[in-house]
């Protein structure tokens, strides 16, 4: 099918994300956007047999009452590494096939959560408010945590992970992990138990996938073992931590500190956090620089033009 052909397609964005993807989805393709609709089931009374791609993200992907609603659809791309918001065993069972984000943002997610680690030990964001509100002129700021040397644990040692563990061992910090299985040759040390990586990490990151066996991975057990010195670091999912749990530990100051984010409930967050002086919060920002967010949109049109090209996608999820 040549490109110009392409503008019979019908797509459906899921809800609104990067402009640049959505003009770049508008110029090639019939674009449909479900947020112009009261509801799927309206849309789908009205465009249902349209629909031949569908385009998600973080927010919305494609559950199974979106895909069982368009019998027409071919594939499922979304604007993002994460696929926990698309119904992967649905997709499957229709022989629709996946496409994600990943790679071009592997920098970005990693530097966020050095960043994170940093902004929480050094306080950055707290001694920003300090000169910006004149307290430095009645006082000096307090002394805070060193980073570099700190032993990291990584939760998921995945491409993120992978990318984190070694700007961390450029800041001199021993590196281990936790990870379904021990990966090959990496120097790092391997647990099998989250819980024996938390009891021996200063700073935790989470950099796994969401799956049913990772929601909550980290629990009040994996919070105390981690203890009232320990920072937990979270870039991967609001669900992979028990945010209540982690909300009291912060209170009791069973824990020292964390970097999130994401959330639980996005885009609610406890406002018991906001007090506090420990925590440094941040809106799902992972990959969200103007060259990620290009790249990602790129490869998005990429792999739907590849579809409809027939044509192998260019980041297939398998
Ligand atoms: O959270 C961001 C992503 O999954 O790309």
């Amino acid at each position: 099918m040549e490109v110009a052909s392409m503008e019979s397609v019908g797509v459906l964005m899921t809800n609104q994300m990067y402009p640049y993807l959505e003009d770049q989805l508008a110029k090639r393709f019939n674009l449909f956007r479900l947020w112009n609709y009261p509801s799927l089931s309206a849309f789908s009374k009205a465009h249902a047999n349209s629909i031949r791609a569908i385009v998600g993200s973080t927010k919305m992907g494609a559950d199974a009452t979106m895909i069982d609603s368009l019998p027409n659809l071919e594939i499922v791309c979304t604007y993002s590494v994460g696929l926990d918001k698309i119904d992967l065993p649905k997709c499957k069972q229709r022989g629709i096939p996946v496409a994600n984000t990943p790679d071009v943002l592997t920098d970005d997610v990693a530097d966020l959560a050095i960043a994170l680690a940093l902004s929480v030990s050094r306080r950055i964001c707290v001694s920003d408010s300090f000169v910006r509100n004149h307290s430095w002129q009645k006082s000096d700021f307090y002394l805070t945590s060193k980073f570099s040397g700190k032993t990291v644990g990584i939760v998921g040692l995945g491409r993120i992970g992978s990318a984190i563990a070694k700007r961390a061992a450029a800041f001199g910090c021993p590196v281990s992990y936790h990870s379904r299985s021990e990966k090959p040759d990496t120097g790092y040390k391997y647990y099998s138990n989250i819980l024996d990586l938390a009891s021996n990490s200063q700073i935790l990151i989470v950099a796994c996938a969401l799956t049913q066996e990772t929601h909550h991975i980290v629990n009040r057990q994996v919070i105390d073992a981690l203890g009232p010195k320990g920072i937990l670091i979270n870039i991967g999912r609001g669900q992979h931590v028990d945010e209540a749990e982690l909300v009291s530990a912060l209170k009791e100051g069973r824990l020292a500190g964390a970097g999130l984010d994401v959330f639980e409930n996005e885009p609610h967050v406890p406002e018991e956090l906001f007090s506090l002086e420990n925590v440094v919060l941040v809106p799902h920002i992972g990959s969200d620089t103007v060259e990620t967010s290009n790249a990602m949109a790129d490869l998005v049109i990429a792999n739907l033009e590849a579809h409809f090209q027939n044509k192998p996608l260019l980041t297939p999820v398998t």
